[in-house]
């Protein structure tokens, strides 16, 4: 019977076997004339002292140019999408159930390429957007485009926010490790038409943040199928709530759209808690591999993916944990591109230190040793931290 039972599970930790990205063909806004453009589409250009804090915002983000599946052709067929006290949740979430979908198929398709086996090899999906307010939703409709098999087991994670990417690859390994032979794919695809409105005070960071695209990572373990290549094990997973902070961050559904609230105190909130739940989550790994010096670890002896949910955060993890300036380089370029992609982010992260190991890999001579461990972080609504340690094959 135990023989049987562990038949049934996975060899090793999961691992991520591919990767994709994509981004909407909408608009692509560069961050300094944002302002000036938000305002003339949305008709505000009157409330000049808002505009000018917006540009004031807009300097300190770290961001240089967002994507977006908006256009002002959506805008002049949607004028109710600038007044969010005017009914709009039924024409946007019509847009969304389509476009999210569409967007996430992008990014899978270009992961499905490079995993190298057929989309119907799929056992699992586990799909997370802010914008799947419907059922069925944005995975039956990404499984349909993608030709997955009618048995695939499909899970959506809904308004898990900015930290739904990194929830959606926890909940991956999980399935990978104890379902023999699954291959999960995790598809989280966001589009901020349904958080698009005039502006107001409480608004304008969530404006000068967030931008539109989607990610994909194939997830499985061992046995690996012959072509099938381990990019990183994910070798431990933690989720932590920061008590009392329920109020900080926070996403909700209106007749007009969805609205964010980010409180000013989340990068504060957010440095005296991460050191923690790194400890934490690395003991947990020191359990998982078998290694009590496992725990043990120096932040500047490892490789970063934490999600850029602003400029100010990633400062302050840098601080908190005294981290070599380039360590959140990945980060810092993914911010920088794209802007916050909410549960997307943490994927384009992946993806572009991969992209960085690899070239410092063909760079580097023989006594320079790149990290083979590294931590996962990602936030958002409770405040809700989720917390990986990662570590490269040999083989990589
Ligand atoms: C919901 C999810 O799940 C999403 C997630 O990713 S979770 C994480 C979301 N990210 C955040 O909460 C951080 C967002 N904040 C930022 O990126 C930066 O604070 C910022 C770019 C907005 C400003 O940069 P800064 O270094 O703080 O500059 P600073 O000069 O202090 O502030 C500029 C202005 O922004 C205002 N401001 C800063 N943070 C604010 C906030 N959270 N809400 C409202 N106003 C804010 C300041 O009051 C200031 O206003 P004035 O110019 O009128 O004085």
């Amino acid at each position: 019977m135990h023989e049987s039972r562990s038949m049934e599970h996975g060899e090793g930790p999961a691992t991520v076997l591919a990767i994709g990205t994509a981004n909407p063909s909408g608009a692509i806004v560069p961050q300094d004339e944002f302002a000036d453009q938000f305002f003339r589409v949305t008709k505000s250009e009157h409330l000049t002292y808002l505009k000018e804090k917006l540009k004031r915002i807009c300097q300190k983000t770290g961001i240089e140019k967002r994507h977006f599946h908006m256009t002002e052709d959506i805008l002049r067929a949607h004028p109710e999408f600038l007044d969010r006290e005017l009914p709009s949740l039924d024409a946007r979430i019509h847009i969304v159930a389509t476009e999210v979908p569409k967007l996430a198929a992008s990014a899978a398709a270009k992961a499905i390429a490079e995993w190298g086996r057929p989309a119907t090899d799929i056992t699992h999906l586990v799909f997370s957007t802010y914008s799947g307010c419907r059922a069925p939703s944005a995975d039956l409709q990404l499984a349909s485009l993608l030709g997955l098999r009618h048995s695939v087991c499909r899970t959506i994670l809904s308004l898990h926010g900015c930290y739904g990417g990194a929830r959606a690859l926890h909940l991956a390994k999980d399935l990978a490790e104890n379902n023999r032979g699954a291959r999960v794919l995790v598809a989280c695809s966001e589009i901020t038409l349904v958080c698009f409105g005039g502006p107001d005070g409480g608004n304008l960071v969530g404006h000068a943040l967030f931008g539109d695209g989607a990610g994909a990572v194939i997830v499985g373990a061992g046995p690996f199928a012959a072509g099938e290549r381990p990019l990183f094990e994910m070798v431990s997973a933690t989720q932590t709530t920061i008590p009392g902070t329920e109020h900080a961050l926070g996403m909700q559904v209106t007749g007009g759209g969805i609205d964010f609230h980010l409180a000013i105190q989340v990068p504060m909130l957010l440095g005296h808690s991460v050191e923690r739940c790194l400890l934490d989550a690395f003991a947990s790994s020191a359990a998982a591999v078998g290694d009590d010096d496992a725990g043990d670890v120096a932040w500047n002896d490892l490789f970063w993916a934490v999600h850029p949910g602003g400029r100010p955060i990633l400062d302050k993890i840098e601080a908190v944990l005294k981290l070599e300036p380039g360590k959140l380089a990945a980060s810092r370029h993914v911010l920088r591109e794209y802007g916050n992609m909410s549960g997307a982010t943490i994927v384009f992260v992946l993806d572009e230190l991969r992209r960085r190991r690899r070239e410092e890999e063909a760079d580097r001579d023989d006594d320079h040793q790149l990290p083979e461990w590294g931590a996962m972080l990602a936030f958002g609504p409770g405040i809700t931290i989720e917390t990986m340690v990662l570590h490269i094959p040999q083989a990589n």
